[in-house]
């Protein structure tokens, strides 16, 4: 039996991908081989020897020491664009809110029935102080044209906005999804100074920790609606508030509240409520429970953050799966054992991802526990499993 620990409510249209018979799922489960979570901060966790695997259902991984599980051999999933739809329709209500105080509006009129004035009476003479620009014929700057920017772009497109994106590793894939009237900008600054509203959609790493600062803030637009759906850290927030009190910044739009922001006047922030729609809750349980389970029953790699991409159909009738460091030899040295007992390969599969390497190989028949165990103990491995 495989053990599943649930950290964070992740919808049952996943959870139920997981057979009774196979897998004891749930949070209280020990000695874990598989993670599922959301949101919830795993940088302190104590990883059991157990653990194999961490899926993330969801594409933010900085709340899982990536680093650490590299080391220890633990792949690491997400699931690349399954809540992108749910992201990209709350920042066009972002949009709209940041431009049409409906905020302030919605605010004013529970006042007024608070203190007992009938608010049919005011309204008229009320509303002039919630008036708001509309995103037609405006200008929009996306930083970050992955799954979530694409689609926020596309989507400007459609409601008559002019839109600037910047994406220095903007990939293939992502370039083709785009609308052709999107100018890519090589120069962030070309954004900054052209657009009314800017949105960010980038990871949360240390390269953009804090990447919206004081520096990036004065090359925007004066009255520019910034809006970060993305994460809190980016944003450097004393710069944020200067800027909001100055009215550098007309409205700061997040989704990572905390009690200075939320303080500031002109700022909405949400209670990180990008993915929290059914339909994304259930597509990024259903990914991750799939990647999850394909990992620990046949060690195919689908979407992991710190392992290459490594997916082959079962043949033979042992697969030997290893974790190795990215370095020269390996495969030789693995399949020289591997020879030595005088087991056929029937299939082989090495790819890399940075420091790591993923060696797969299915066999013609089992291998004995101790040619295991001299895999296991060569130089520059990591991890190894044998699956029947
Ligand atoms: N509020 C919420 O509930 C949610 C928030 N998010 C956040 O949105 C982020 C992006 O998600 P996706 O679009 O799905 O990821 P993605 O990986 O598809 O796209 C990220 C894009 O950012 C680009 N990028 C990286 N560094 C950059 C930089 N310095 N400047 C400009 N572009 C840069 C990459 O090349 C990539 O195209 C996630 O990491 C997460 O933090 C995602 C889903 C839900
Ligand atoms: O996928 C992401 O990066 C998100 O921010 C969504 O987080 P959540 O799954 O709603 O806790």
């Amino acid at each position: 039996m495989y053990q599943i620990k649930i950290l964070n409510k992740i919808s049952p249209v996943g959870l139920e991908r997981f057979e009774s018979d196979r897998y004891t799922v749930g949070s209280e489960v020990a000695g874990e081989d598989g993670i599922v979570v959301r949101s919830a901060p795993l940088l302190d966790y104590e990883f059991p020897e157990s653990l194999l695997a961490i899926a993330r259902a969801g594409v933010g991984v900085n709340n899982i020491p990536i680093d650490r599980c590299s080391e220890a051999g633990v792949a690491v999933f997400s699931t690349p664009g399954a809540n992108a739809n749910a992201v990209k329709e709350l920042v066009l209500c972002a949009m709209l809110m940041s431009s049409r105080d409906v905020d302030g509006s919605i605010q004013w009129v529970r006042e007024q029935v608070k203190a007992g004035v009938e608010v049919s009476t005011v309204v008229e003479k009320g509303k002039s102080a919630f008036v708001g620009p509309e995103l037609y014929r405006k200008t929009l700057g996306i930083i970050g044209l992955g799954a979530i920017g694409s689609l926020v772009a596309n989507m400007a497109i459609a409601l008559g906005m002019d839109v600037y994106g910047y994406d220095p590793y903007l990939s293939v894939n992502a370039a083709l999804r785009l609308d052709r009237h999107v100018h890519v900008v090589q120069d962030i600054r070309e954004l900054y100074k052209r657009a009314d509203y800017i949105t960010v959609h980038i990871h949360y790493t240390p390269q953009t920790k804090q990447m919206i600062d004081e520096k990036a803030i004065a090359a925007m637009k004066r009255g520019v609606r910034f809006i970060n759906l993305a994460r809190g850290e980016i944003v450097d927030d004393e710069a944020m508030i200067a800027a909001l009190d100055s009215g550098w910044v007309a409205a700061y739009m997040t989704d990572f509240p905390n009690n200075a922001l939320v303080q500031t006047p002109h700022v909405v922030a949400m209670s990180h409520l990008g993915a929290s729609t059914p339909e994304s809750e259930q597509n990024c349980a259903a990914m991750a429970v799939d990647e999850l389970k394909d990992y620990l029953e046949n060690g195919n790699i689908h979407n992991s953050v710190n392992l290459p991409e490594v997916v082959m159909e079962r043949s033979g009738l042992m697969r030997l799966c290893v974790i190795h460091k990215n370095v020269p030899a390996m495969l030789a040295n693995i399949t020289a054992l591997l020879s030595r007992d005088g087991i056929n390969v029937e299939n082989l599969s090495n790819k890399s991802k940075g420091d790591l390497a993923y060696t797969m190989v299915d066999l013609g028949a089992p291998l004995e526990q101790r040619v295991v165990d001299e895999v296991r103990q060569l130089a520059n491995v990591i991890r190894v499993r044998a699956i029947l």
